[in-house]
């Protein structure tokens, strides 16, 4: 068996272009959906995903706001800007790229972004309502995993879908939201303290590998056709990316997203659909 191809570049163009038209109506409304990003310091991966993030604006029409702040940035100032992008009519939502430097406190950054125009949907008061199950913004990469599984007809209602990683932006999230009775899967989040990976990952309809250590998901644990979803992004002697799936597995899954070219791209185009919705709220309470 050689395993179909999950592809994220493909689902996020056709994602974008509905986007552009939404976009469109909404200029049409007088309403024009703003960006805001917060980038603090200067890792090379983080200034390239937040580059990236301003010219997708751009191809859907999205204005954006940038605000780039040096590493020796204290966390007062960090709190400053976020007060004014809270304040700015323009920006209709905003995202800090992650991680910050050590020197801040993540939660009490992520917290002080107001929640309407938590463009991540990683702001504590949204990750309460994905546990209450209310509408919110979603996490970019939980939702893009949903949406390319949802695009490629992989049946997730009932399927026993295997997390590897409990981190915030992708792990603990993905398993709140493929729980919720709109997807009502049967997830087993598993971490550094799983005692035996390879049954939990066998038993496995869909896995989801966030676990960033390379290859960690191997064919003789895989249950042949299962749907797997590579999140990881370590890096190989030559700058290559090194996912969490060894390349073994095409053999036995019957999906596979590649990497790069599956998750990625989808964490962007979710992003862009996160503003848009945001957006279009504001119009109809206006
Ligand atoms: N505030 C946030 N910070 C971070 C998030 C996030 O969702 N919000 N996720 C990641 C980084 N990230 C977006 O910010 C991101 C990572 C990767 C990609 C992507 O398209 N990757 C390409 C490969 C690019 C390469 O070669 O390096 C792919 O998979 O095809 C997009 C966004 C952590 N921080």
């Amino acid at each position: 068996m050689t395993a179909q191809i999950l592809d994220g570049k493909a689902a996020a163009a056709a994602i974008k272009s509905e986007l552009a038209e939404r976009v469109a109506a909404l200029k049409e409304r007088g309403v024009t959906p703003g960006l805001g990003t917060v980038l603090v310091g200067e890792d090379p991966g983080s200034q390239i995903y937040v580059n990236g993030k301003h010219r997708d604006c751009a191809q859907v029409g999205i204005e954006s706001i940038r605000v780039d702040l040096p590493a020796t940035a204290t966390q007062a100032e960090v709190l400053d800007h976020l007060a004014e992008l809270n304040a700015d009519p323009a920006c209709t939502g905003y995202i800090v790229q992650l991680p910050l430097p050590k020197s801040i406190d993540e939660n009490a950054v992520i917290g002080a972004i107001d929640p309407t125009k938590d463009a991540d949907g990683l702001q504590p008061t949204n990750l309460g309502w994905l546990v209450l199950g209310r509408p919110a913004p979603l996490p970019c990469t939980p939702r893009g995993i949903v949406e390319l599984l949802r695009r490629n007809d992989v049946e997730i209602a009932g399927a026993n879908v295997v997390v590897v990683g409990r981190g915030v932006t992708v792990g603990r999230p993905l398993g709140l939201l493929l729980t919720r009775r709109t997807e009502n899967a049967t997830v087993t989040l598993c971490h550094t303290g799983t005692r035996d990976l390879a049954a939990e990952v066998s038993r496995a309809d869909i896995v989801v590998a966030a676990a960033g250590v390379p290859s960690i998901i191997t064919a003789d644990m895989v249950k042949p056709g299962a749907a797997l979803l590579d999140v990881g992004v370590s890096r190989d002697a030559d700058g290559k990316i090194a996912g969490d799936l060894a390349p073994d597995v095409m053999d036995v899954a019957g999906w596979v997203s590649p990497n790069p070219g599956g998750v990625g791209p989808m964490t962007r185009a979710m992003l862009l659909q996160n503003v848009v919705e945001a957006a279009e709220r504001a119009a109809a309470d206006a």
